[in-house]
């Protein structure tokens, strides 16, 4: 396994290493200690989410209040999808840049996104099933979204899908009607950087 750690900080690619035989693949996608060691983060899983995606669907950007926040360990296990993590930390050298990982089903990466971070993916392919490990248990009320086509972030969203054809974008009503960044700023919505990180390292 290699770590890589993101444009954002707190963010990290995790390469995986395949096992391929007569049957198929084998590989690890999460280690909890090797993570630890390459990147300092001890993740604790308290729930494990699945979703299925047509193409053309993209979820996010979402974040949780920190503390606790909800730290997120990503995988594709079928399809693919452009995972964007996004720094939504007022005060944080990186405020609003993002950085992107393809997770699909060929190369079989994984991101991880801290606490704090914002989460996106776009959907490029029928039926993409994104798998991820959460490090806090669901908490409606903590959770929050700041639109995935703010171009004042300007996520450079793919306009076509694996197969080449034309995207049509789909948000949920709750992500469409998602405020800017600017917006989310001004009504004391976002994590604030070094609560952030102080609360991070004192897990
Ligand atoms: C996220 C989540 C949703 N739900 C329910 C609420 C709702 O009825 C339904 C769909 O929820 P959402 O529309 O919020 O699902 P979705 O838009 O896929 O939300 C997810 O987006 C990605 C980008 C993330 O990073 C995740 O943490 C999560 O926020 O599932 C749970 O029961 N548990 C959960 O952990």
């Amino acid at each position: 396994m290699e770590y890589r750690e993101l444009r954002v900080p707190g963010a990290w690619e995790i390469n995986t290493r395949h096992f391929g035989d007569d049957r198929g693949v084998f590989l690890e996608w999460f280690k909890g200690a090797l993570f630890a060691g390459a990147s300092g983060h001890d993740f604790t899983l308290a729930q494990a989410n699945c979703s299925v995606s047509a193409a053309g669907v993209l979820r996010g950007i979402h974040y949780a209040d920190v503390p606790p926040g909800q730290a997120k360990y990503v995988t594709c296990a079928k399809g693919a999808v452009l995972d964007v993590v996004v720094d939504v930390r007022v005060g944080s050298p990186t405020y609003g840049q993002w950085d992107s990982v393809l997770l699909d089903d060929v190369d079989r990466k994984a991101i991880y996104i801290s606490e704090g971070l914002g989460h996106a993916f776009l959907s490029l392919e029928d039926g993409s099933t994104v798998m991820y490990l959460c490090s806090t248990p669901y908490s409606p009320e903590r959770e929050h979204e700041v639109s995935p086509l703010d171009p004042a972030i300007g996520i450079a969203w793919p306009t076509t899908a694996r197969d080449g054809s034309p995207l049509t974008y789909e948000l949920s009503v709750k992500d469409q009607a998602a405020p800017s960044l600017a917006d989310a700023a001004e009504r004391g919505l976002l994590p604030d950087f070094a609560s952030t990180t102080n609360w991070i390292s004192s897990l």
